[in-house]
C-alpha cells in the first residue's frame, strides 16, 4: 500500500527558496492552478484538454496537459489498472499538477480518476479555489458507441478485465465546479444537453473568466 512520507520520520526538512509562487506568477503574468477533468473513457477528456489548452494559448496563457494515457507511457508506466494502481496514478498526477501550479502554470489533468477519495485528496493538496473539477457527464452508452480505440468492445468480449464502467467502478463527482454534458455519439453538433468541442472549451473559459481566472493573484 502507498504510504505518505512523513518528513519527520524520514529525517527530511522542507527547504524554502526566496523566489516563491507569487514571484513566478508575477513574472509570467498569470496564475497557476489545476483544472482536473474526470470521466469515463471516451467521454471527451483529452479532446477538451487539447481544446482548452489551445483556447488558453490564444489568450496568452501557458498551460500544460497531464493526460492519463500519456503519463502512463512514462512517469506512471509501472502502474496497472487495478484499484491500488489507479489510486497511485491519480496521487502522482495530483502531486505533479500541484508542482505545475506552483510553477505558475495552468495544469490541465485529464484522466479517468474513477474514485472520489483520490480526487478529493488531490483537491486537498491545493489552496481553496485552485482545483477546478470538470465532470464529463457522458452516459456510458454514448462512450461505448464512440469507442474510438475499440476498448469497450474488447472489454465486453472479456479480453480486457476491469474496464471502467463495464466491470470496474466510476464514482461520479458530487462536488464539481463544472459539468460538461454530452449525449451524442457521433459528430460535434450541439443541443441543450450536448456540447460541441469548441463549446466544451468555451464553458471552461467562461467559468475561469467569471471567477477571476486566469489572472495573476
Ligand atoms: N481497464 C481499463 N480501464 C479504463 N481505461 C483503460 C483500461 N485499460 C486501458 N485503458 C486505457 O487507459 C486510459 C485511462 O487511463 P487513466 O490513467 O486515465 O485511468 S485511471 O485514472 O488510472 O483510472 C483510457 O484512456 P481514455 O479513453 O483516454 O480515458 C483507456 O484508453
Ligand atoms: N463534444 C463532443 N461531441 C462528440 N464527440 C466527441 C466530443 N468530444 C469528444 N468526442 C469524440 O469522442 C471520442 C473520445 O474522445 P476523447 O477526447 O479521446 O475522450 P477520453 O479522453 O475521455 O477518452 C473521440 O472520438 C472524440 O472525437
Amino acid at each position: 500500500e502507498t504510504q505518505q512520507i512523513d518528513g519527520t520520520q524520514k529525517n527530511i526538512v522542507w527547504h524554502a527558496c526566496p523566489i516563491t509562487k507569487p514571484d513566478r506568477q508575477e513574472l509570467i503574468k498569470q496564475k497557476g492552478f489545476v483544472i482536473w477533468i474526470t470521466g469515463l473513457s471516451g467521454s471527451g477528456k483529452s479532446s477538451l484538454a487539447c481544446a482548452l489548452s489551445r483556447a488558453l494559448y490564444n489568450l496568452g496563457k501557458l498551460s500544460y496537459i497531464l493526460d492519463g494515457d500519456n503519463v502512463r507511457h512514462g512517469l506512471n508506466s509501472d502502474l496497472s489498472f487495478k484499484a491500488e494502481d489507479r489510486a497511485e496514478n491519480v496521487r502522482r498526477v495530483g502531486e505533479v499538477a500541484k508542482l505545475f501550479a506552483d510553477a505558475g502554470i495552468i495544469c490541465i489533468a485529464s484522466l479517468i480518476s474513477p474514485y472520489r477519495k483520490e480526487r478529493a485528496a488531490c483537491r486537498a493538496l491545493l489552496p481553496e479555489g485552485d482545483f477546478i473539477e470538470v465532470f464529463m457527464d457522458v452516459p456510458l452508452h454514448v462512450c461505448e458507441a464512440r469507442d474510438p480505440k475499440g476498448l469497450y468492445k474488447r472489454a465486453r468480449a472479456g479480453e480486457i478485465k476491469g474496464f471502467t464502467g463495464i466491470d470496474d467502478p466510476y464514482e461520479p463527482p458530487l462536488n464539481y465546479e463544472i459539468v460538461i454534458q454530452n449525449n451524442k455519439d457521433k459528430g460535434f453538433s450541439s443541443s441543450s444537453s450536448s456540447s460541441s468541442l469548441p463549446e466544451m472549451a468555451d464553458i471552461v473559459v467562461s467559468y475561469l473568466d467569471q471567477n477571476g481566472y486566469p489572472k495573476p493573484s
